[in-house]
Protein backbone atom coordinates (compact mmCIF):
# COMPACT_ATOMS: atom_id res chain seq x y z
CA UNK A 1 0.00 0.00 0.00
CA UNK A 2 1.83 3.13 -1.31
CA UNK A 3 -0.01 6.35 -0.13
CA UNK A 4 1.26 9.55 -1.53
CA UNK A 5 -0.01 13.32 -0.39
CA UNK A 6 -0.47 16.43 -2.64
CA UNK A 7 -0.33 19.61 -0.98
CA UNK A 8 -0.76 23.11 -1.82
CA UNK A 9 0.63 25.96 -0.36
CA UNK A 10 -1.69 29.26 0.21
CA UNK A 11 -1.00 31.13 -3.52
CA UNK A 12 2.39 32.28 -1.94
CA UNK A 13 3.86 33.71 -5.23
CA UNK A 14 7.63 34.47 -5.31
CA UNK A 15 9.01 36.53 -8.92
CA UNK A 16 11.55 37.76 -8.46
CA UNK A 17 12.43 36.01 -11.41
CA UNK A 18 15.55 36.00 -13.43
CA UNK A 19 13.42 35.75 -16.28
CA UNK A 20 14.63 37.79 -19.26
CA UNK A 21 13.50 37.63 -22.42
CA UNK A 22 14.63 39.95 -25.76
CA UNK A 23 11.11 41.12 -26.70
CA UNK A 24 10.44 42.38 -23.18
CA UNK A 25 9.95 45.37 -21.88
CA UNK A 26 12.03 47.53 -19.80
CA UNK A 27 9.88 47.66 -16.73
CA UNK A 28 10.40 45.17 -14.41
CA UNK A 29 7.91 42.80 -14.04
CA UNK A 30 5.52 42.71 -10.74
CA UNK A 31 4.73 39.94 -8.61
CA UNK A 32 1.30 38.21 -9.85
CA UNK A 33 -0.89 36.64 -6.73
CA UNK A 34 -3.49 34.02 -8.49
CA UNK A 35 -6.69 34.79 -7.23
CA UNK A 36 -8.43 32.43 -5.48
CA UNK A 37 -10.20 29.71 -7.67
CA UNK A 38 -13.89 29.10 -6.00
CA UNK A 39 -13.05 24.99 -5.41
CA UNK A 40 -9.93 26.21 -3.75
CA UNK A 41 -11.83 29.10 -1.58
CA UNK A 42 -13.90 26.19 -0.94
CA UNK A 43 -11.14 23.95 -0.10
CA UNK A 44 -9.43 26.46 2.19
CA UNK A 45 -12.87 27.02 4.01
CA UNK A 46 -12.93 23.29 5.10
CA UNK A 47 -9.04 23.45 5.52
CA UNK A 48 -8.23 20.66 3.13
CA UNK A 49 -4.91 21.83 1.38
CA UNK A 50 -3.48 18.29 1.59
CA UNK A 51 -4.61 15.40 0.06
CA UNK A 52 -3.82 12.05 0.47
CA UNK A 53 -4.40 9.05 -2.11
CA UNK A 54 -3.54 5.50 -1.41
CA UNK A 55 -2.41 2.91 -3.99
CA UNK A 56 -1.96 -0.94 -3.60
CA UNK A 57 0.33 -2.18 -5.65
CA UNK A 58 -0.34 -6.26 -7.43
CA UNK A 59 1.08 -8.78 -5.75
CA UNK A 60 4.40 -9.43 -7.49
CA UNK A 61 5.54 -13.16 -9.28
CA UNK A 62 6.99 -14.55 -6.27
CA UNK A 63 4.43 -13.67 -4.13
CA UNK A 64 1.95 -14.79 -5.96
CA UNK A 65 4.16 -18.00 -6.35
CA UNK A 66 4.46 -18.37 -2.49
CA UNK A 67 0.55 -18.15 -2.66
CA UNK A 68 1.15 -15.21 0.18
CA UNK A 69 -2.83 -13.89 1.24
CA UNK A 70 -3.56 -10.31 -0.19
CA UNK A 71 -3.90 -8.21 3.13
CA UNK A 72 -5.42 -5.28 1.66
CA UNK A 73 -8.48 -4.61 -0.31
CA UNK A 74 -9.26 -1.58 -2.09
CA UNK A 75 -12.78 -0.16 -3.14
CA UNK A 76 -12.49 2.80 -5.26
CA UNK A 77 -16.16 4.04 -5.41
CA UNK A 78 -16.14 4.26 -1.90
CA UNK A 79 -12.58 5.34 -1.27
CA UNK A 80 -11.88 2.98 1.24
CA UNK A 81 -9.18 0.19 2.19
CA UNK A 82 -9.54 -2.42 3.76
CA UNK A 83 -7.10 -4.72 6.52
CA UNK A 84 -7.15 -8.34 6.09
CA UNK A 85 -6.07 -9.71 9.67
CA UNK A 86 -6.49 -13.17 11.11
CA UNK A 87 -5.27 -13.29 15.10
CA UNK A 88 -5.95 -16.50 16.37
CA UNK A 89 -8.58 -17.98 14.02
CA UNK A 90 -10.71 -14.55 14.39
CA UNK A 91 -10.79 -12.11 11.51
CA UNK A 92 -10.37 -8.90 12.66
CA UNK A 93 -10.76 -6.17 9.81
CA UNK A 94 -10.34 -2.49 9.73
CA UNK A 95 -11.58 -0.03 7.24
CA UNK A 96 -10.16 3.37 6.30
CA UNK A 97 -11.21 6.41 3.98
CA UNK A 98 -9.17 8.28 1.89
CA UNK A 99 -9.67 11.04 -0.71
CA UNK A 100 -9.15 8.89 -3.48
CA UNK A 101 -8.00 5.05 -3.32
CA UNK A 102 -6.39 3.11 -6.50
CA UNK A 103 -6.56 -0.90 -6.56
CA UNK A 104 -3.86 -3.27 -7.56
CA UNK A 105 -5.39 -2.86 -11.51
CA UNK A 106 -5.23 0.78 -11.74
CA UNK A 107 -3.04 2.19 -14.44
CA UNK A 108 -0.73 4.85 -13.60
CA UNK A 109 -2.67 6.60 -16.41
CA UNK A 110 -5.98 6.51 -14.15
CA UNK A 111 -4.04 7.89 -11.06
CA UNK A 112 -2.23 10.99 -12.81
CA UNK A 113 -5.20 12.16 -14.61
CA UNK A 114 -7.49 11.56 -11.28
CA UNK A 115 -4.64 12.71 -8.61
CA UNK A 116 -2.12 15.13 -9.87
CA UNK A 117 -3.26 16.49 -13.45
CA UNK A 118 -5.65 18.94 -11.15
CA UNK A 119 -2.37 20.29 -9.52
CA UNK A 120 -0.19 20.58 -12.24
CA UNK A 121 -2.97 23.34 -13.63
CA UNK A 122 -2.95 24.91 -9.73
CA UNK A 123 1.09 24.88 -10.60
CA UNK A 124 0.22 27.15 -13.78
CA UNK A 125 -2.07 29.35 -12.38
CA UNK A 126 0.98 30.32 -9.89
CA UNK A 127 0.97 27.66 -6.98
CA UNK A 128 3.57 26.02 -4.79
CA UNK A 129 2.08 21.98 -5.09
CA UNK A 130 4.50 19.39 -3.66
CA UNK A 131 3.40 15.41 -4.62
CA UNK A 132 4.66 13.08 -2.73
CA UNK A 133 5.32 9.34 -2.20
CA UNK A 134 5.12 7.49 1.05
CA UNK A 135 5.20 3.89 2.10
CA UNK A 136 7.27 0.54 3.56
CA UNK A 137 9.45 -0.43 0.47
CA UNK A 138 8.52 -2.39 -2.38
CA UNK A 139 5.37 -0.77 -1.63
CA UNK A 140 5.45 0.91 -5.62
CA UNK A 141 6.84 4.69 -4.84
CA UNK A 142 9.22 4.69 -7.16
CA UNK A 143 7.10 2.96 -9.75
CA UNK A 144 4.30 5.77 -9.29
CA UNK A 145 6.77 8.25 -9.39
CA UNK A 146 8.52 7.18 -11.83
CA UNK A 147 7.40 4.44 -13.83
CA UNK A 148 8.85 3.43 -17.14
CA UNK A 149 9.93 7.03 -17.75
CA UNK A 150 11.78 6.22 -20.98
CA UNK A 151 10.15 6.65 -23.98
CA UNK A 152 10.08 4.66 -26.97
CA UNK A 153 9.52 6.23 -30.87
CA UNK A 154 8.86 9.57 -28.83
CA UNK A 155 5.92 8.05 -27.24
CA UNK A 156 5.59 7.13 -23.17
CA UNK A 157 5.27 3.47 -22.38
CA UNK A 158 1.54 3.25 -20.68
CA UNK A 159 3.46 2.32 -17.28
CA UNK A 160 5.21 6.35 -17.50
CA UNK A 161 4.69 8.08 -13.76
CA UNK A 162 3.80 10.68 -12.27
CA UNK A 163 7.25 12.85 -12.71
CA UNK A 164 7.57 12.34 -17.02
CA UNK A 165 3.54 12.90 -17.56
CA UNK A 166 3.41 15.81 -15.11
CA UNK A 167 6.67 17.57 -17.15
CA UNK A 168 4.39 16.73 -20.98
CA UNK A 169 1.55 18.35 -19.23
CA UNK A 170 3.18 21.43 -18.52
CA UNK A 171 4.67 21.48 -21.51
CA UNK A 172 1.62 20.66 -23.70
CA UNK A 173 -0.53 23.19 -21.60
CA UNK A 174 2.30 26.41 -22.00
CA UNK A 175 2.79 25.22 -25.63
CA UNK A 176 -1.33 25.48 -25.79
CA UNK A 177 -1.73 28.53 -24.95
CA UNK A 178 1.22 30.30 -26.33
CA UNK A 179 2.38 31.23 -23.20
CA UNK A 180 5.73 33.48 -23.01
CA UNK A 181 7.60 31.37 -20.14
CA UNK A 182 10.78 30.03 -18.74
CA UNK A 183 11.63 27.19 -16.86
CA UNK A 184 14.09 25.97 -13.61
CA UNK A 185 14.27 22.40 -12.24
CA UNK A 186 16.59 21.66 -9.16
CA UNK A 187 16.89 18.25 -8.03
CA UNK A 188 18.39 17.13 -4.98
CA UNK A 189 19.05 13.78 -2.73
CA UNK A 190 18.44 13.51 1.29
CA UNK A 191 20.83 11.04 2.95
CA UNK A 192 20.96 10.58 6.56
CA UNK A 193 20.34 14.25 7.16
CA UNK A 194 22.84 15.22 4.54
CA UNK A 195 21.78 17.36 1.04
CA UNK A 196 23.30 16.19 -2.42
CA UNK A 197 22.82 18.37 -4.87
CA UNK A 198 22.28 15.81 -7.83
CA UNK A 199 22.59 18.56 -10.83
CA UNK A 200 26.12 19.22 -9.41
CA UNK A 201 28.96 19.45 -12.56
CA UNK A 202 30.04 15.76 -13.02
CA UNK A 203 33.73 15.77 -12.13
CA UNK A 204 32.03 16.77 -8.34
CA UNK A 205 29.82 14.11 -8.41
CA UNK A 206 31.02 11.26 -11.11
CA UNK A 207 30.24 8.18 -8.04
CA UNK A 208 28.46 7.99 -4.62
CA UNK A 209 32.15 8.07 -3.22
CA UNK A 210 33.47 11.12 -5.43
CA UNK A 211 30.32 13.13 -3.84
CA UNK A 212 31.39 16.62 -2.35
CA UNK A 213 32.11 16.16 1.48
CA UNK A 214 30.80 19.09 2.40
CA UNK A 215 27.02 18.66 1.93
CA UNK A 216 24.76 21.97 0.77
CA UNK A 217 22.72 23.59 3.68
CA UNK A 218 18.93 23.73 4.42
CA UNK A 219 18.59 27.88 5.15
CA UNK A 220 15.42 29.71 6.10
CA UNK A 221 14.41 32.43 3.83
CA UNK A 222 12.89 34.80 6.62
CA UNK A 223 9.63 34.66 4.65
CA UNK A 224 8.89 31.59 6.68
CA UNK A 225 10.64 29.23 4.05
CA UNK A 226 13.29 27.16 3.32
CA UNK A 227 15.69 26.88 0.62
CA UNK A 228 18.75 25.03 -0.33
CA UNK A 229 22.24 27.46 -0.42
CA UNK A 230 24.08 26.58 -3.44
CA UNK A 231 21.46 23.97 -5.28
CA UNK A 232 21.96 24.14 -9.07
CA UNK A 233 19.26 25.58 -10.88
CA UNK A 234 18.90 24.46 -14.71
CA UNK A 235 17.27 26.46 -17.17
CA UNK A 236 15.44 24.08 -19.43
CA UNK A 237 13.29 24.43 -22.75
CA UNK A 238 11.97 21.53 -23.58
CA UNK A 239 10.30 18.16 -21.98
CA UNK A 240 13.18 16.44 -23.38
CA UNK A 241 15.91 18.19 -22.13
CA UNK A 242 14.06 17.82 -18.53
CA UNK A 243 13.88 13.93 -19.12
CA UNK A 244 17.47 13.65 -19.98
CA UNK A 245 18.01 15.72 -16.21
CA UNK A 246 15.94 13.29 -14.85
CA UNK A 247 17.79 10.26 -15.81
CA UNK A 248 20.93 11.87 -15.13
CA UNK A 249 20.16 12.75 -11.67
CA UNK A 250 17.91 9.65 -11.06
CA UNK A 251 21.28 7.15 -11.84
CA UNK A 252 23.15 8.98 -9.10
CA UNK A 253 20.42 8.05 -6.63
CA UNK A 254 21.29 5.47 -3.84
CA UNK A 255 20.02 2.44 -3.98
CA UNK A 256 20.20 -1.20 -2.85
CA UNK A 257 18.66 -4.07 -2.43
CA UNK A 258 16.33 -4.82 0.85
CA UNK A 259 14.34 -7.80 1.88
CA UNK A 260 11.23 -6.62 -0.10
CA UNK A 261 12.94 -4.86 -3.26
CA UNK A 262 15.97 -5.90 -5.44
CA UNK A 263 15.68 -1.91 -6.57
CA UNK A 264 14.87 0.20 -3.19
CA UNK A 265 15.34 3.71 -2.97
CA UNK A 266 17.79 4.57 0.26
CA UNK A 267 17.42 7.87 -0.18
CA UNK A 268 14.65 10.77 -0.52
CA UNK A 269 14.60 12.60 -3.60
CA UNK A 270 13.07 15.83 -4.42
CA UNK A 271 12.97 16.96 -7.82
CA UNK A 272 11.35 20.35 -8.55
CA UNK A 273 9.52 22.68 -11.71
CA UNK A 274 9.48 26.36 -11.09
CA UNK A 275 8.02 27.82 -13.98
CA UNK A 276 7.20 31.60 -14.58
CA UNK A 277 4.67 32.85 -17.00
CA UNK A 278 4.69 36.42 -18.12
CA UNK A 279 2.02 37.89 -19.05
CA UNK A 280 0.13 41.18 -19.31
CA UNK A 281 -2.75 42.93 -17.22
CA UNK A 282 -5.56 44.82 -19.54
CA UNK A 283 -3.46 48.13 -18.66
CA UNK A 284 -0.33 47.07 -20.47
CA UNK A 285 1.43 46.16 -17.26
CA UNK A 286 3.99 43.51 -17.57
CA UNK A 287 3.84 40.26 -14.74
CA UNK A 288 5.20 37.52 -13.92
CA UNK A 289 3.16 34.04 -12.81
CA UNK A 290 5.43 32.10 -10.64
CA UNK A 291 4.67 28.20 -9.89
CA UNK A 292 6.79 25.66 -8.69
CA UNK A 293 5.97 21.77 -8.62
CA UNK A 294 7.68 19.63 -6.14
CA UNK A 295 7.80 16.03 -6.88
CA UNK A 296 9.43 13.91 -3.95
CA UNK A 297 9.72 10.00 -3.78
CA UNK A 298 10.33 9.18 -0.06
CA UNK A 299 12.64 5.99 0.98
CA UNK A 300 10.92 3.35 2.14
N1 LIG B 1 1.18 -0.59 -9.39
C1 LIG B 1 2.15 -1.45 -9.75
N2 LIG B 1 1.97 -2.29 -10.79
C2 LIG B 1 2.95 -3.15 -11.17
N3 LIG B 1 4.14 -3.26 -10.56
C3 LIG B 1 4.39 -2.46 -9.52
C4 LIG B 1 3.41 -1.51 -9.05
N4 LIG B 1 3.92 -0.85 -8.00
C5 LIG B 1 5.15 -1.35 -7.82
N5 LIG B 1 5.45 -2.31 -8.71
C6 LIG B 1 6.69 -3.08 -8.80
O1 LIG B 1 7.06 -3.42 -7.45
C7 LIG B 1 8.47 -3.30 -7.25
C8 LIG B 1 8.77 -2.34 -6.10
O2 LIG B 1 8.31 -1.05 -6.45
P1 LIG B 1 9.13 0.29 -6.13
O3 LIG B 1 10.59 0.12 -6.38
O4 LIG B 1 8.43 1.40 -6.83
O5 LIG B 1 8.87 0.37 -4.57
P2 LIG B 1 9.30 1.56 -3.56
O6 LIG B 1 8.10 1.82 -2.70
O7 LIG B 1 9.84 2.72 -4.30
O8 LIG B 1 10.40 0.83 -2.71
P3 LIG B 1 11.64 1.47 -1.89
O9 LIG B 1 11.09 2.29 -0.79
O10 LIG B 1 12.34 0.24 -1.38
O11 LIG B 1 12.46 2.23 -2.88
C9 LIG B 1 9.06 -2.84 -8.58
O12 LIG B 1 9.54 -3.96 -9.27
C10 LIG B 1 7.86 -2.23 -9.30
O13 LIG B 1 8.00 -2.31 -10.71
Amino acid sequence: MDPFQSQQSKGTLVSKSPWLTPQSSNKPAREMRPEPSSSRKHDKDKGVNVQVVVRCRPLNEDEQRARNPAVISCNEVKREVYTLQSIANKQIDKSFVFDKVFGPTSPQKDLYDQAVNPIVNEVLEGYNCTVFAYGQTGTGKTYTMEGGAKKKNGEFPSDAGVIPRAITQIFNLLEAQCADYSIKVTFLELYNEEITDLLAPEECSKSIEDRPKKPLTLMEDGKGGVFVRGLEEEMVKTANEIYKILEKGSAKLRKAETLLNSQSSRSHSIFSILIYIKECTPEGEEMVKCGKLNLVDLAG
